[in-house]
């Protein structure tokens, strides 16, 4: 281990991964230190998932180096130190809320957190077969499980995607004072909310490659920014136009005046135009020098 590793949580050192002839990471960097609030961000197939899976060793790079807690991510000493919450979840729908719960706090050699049920609101779920459980309380929780024995890091993969609002605040309070107390959080989510208010650094991948790693900040500073899509594309600079990204079949304009610009797109002949609230990963796109 070399000076200063010990405070590293997660190291990625020139991480590549292809599925077939498909480069999905390519020469991925980044380091996370302890006690970090780091979102990931890209879009759908940018890669986060598979990034998250190499840190905790389910699926393997080819090539680069990837360290957790200091050590290969697969091996028992990084893996009691952290938890983690997949994206797709599977669990074996048998087994009652409470026995799976215990099972895992088993496995890592943790009492059974008691604590958390309330804190979650699962204790009426405790004897429900995890089989039966809807969705959404299925999400809460695979959640739960990963702050099961007091972990020092957590990786959670867009974990409130399927929740209704209250259930999501319940999830941010609790990650949220996690990591007031010290918890350090790797987060991949397309939540605006969730990410600006959880996290205060962000990586973005865009096709497989870390295009962007800054603070979250500067999406809270751009978040009244409207984008203008527009079919096709825009060979004239129009005014009241921030950024400009091109997309293979659209342009997206980004902008604090959309009337004036949809007017000016317009005026060029456009007739296929809409106006929306930019995603996370298009404000953040905007702000690097990242090819669109
Ligand atoms: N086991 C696999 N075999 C083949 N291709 C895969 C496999 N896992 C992921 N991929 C591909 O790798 C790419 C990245 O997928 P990944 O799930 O990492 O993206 P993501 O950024 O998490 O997307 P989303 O936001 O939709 O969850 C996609 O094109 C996906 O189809």
């Amino acid at each position: 281990m070399v000076d200063g590793a010990i405070d590293e949580h997660i190291v990625f050192d020139g991480i590549t991964k292809k599925y077939g002839k498909t480069t999905v990471l390519s020469a991925v960097d980044f380091r996370i230190a302890a006690g970090e609030r780091v979102a990931l961000l890209g879009q759908n197939g940018a890669g986060k998932t598979t990034a998250l899976r190499i840190a905790l060793g389910l699926a393997k790079a080819d090539s680069g180096t990837v360290r957790v807690m200091g050590v290969e991510p697969h091996r028992s000493e990084a893996l009691v130190r952290l938890g983690y919450c997949p994206q797709v979840t599977s669990a074996p729908g048998v087994l009652r809320v409470r026995e799976l719960v215990r099972m895992v706090a088993d496995l890592k050699g943790a009492d059974e957190p008691t604590h958390l049920y309330g804190r979650f609101g699962i204790s009426s779920l405790l004897q429900r077969q995890v089989g039966a459980l809807s969705i959404g309380q299925l999400r809460i929780v695979i959640t739960l499980l990963a702050f099961v024995g007091d972990p020092e890091l957590v990786v959670l993969d867009e974990p409130t995607a399927a929740l209704d609002s209250e259930h999501k605040y319940i999830i941010w309070q609790h990650v949220a004072e996690y990591c007031q107390a010290g918890g350090t959080l790797l987060l991949a989510s397309h939540d605006f909310s969730e990410v600006t208010q959880l996290a205060d650094r962000a990586l973005l991948l865009h096709r497989g490659r870390l295009v962007k790693d800054g603070p979250v900040t500067d999406i809270v500073a751009l978040s009244d920014v409207t984008a203008v899509e527009v079919v096709g594309s825009i060979p004239v600079d129009l005014a009241g136009v921030s950024r400009v990204l091109n997309t293979p079949t659209r342009t997206i304009l980004l902008t604090r005046d959309p009337e004036k610009v949809v007017h000016g797109v317009q005026r060029e002949g456009h007739r296929r135009v809409l106006s929306r609230q930019p995603t996370l990963e298009e404000v953040f796109l905007t702000m690097g020098d990242a090819e669109s």
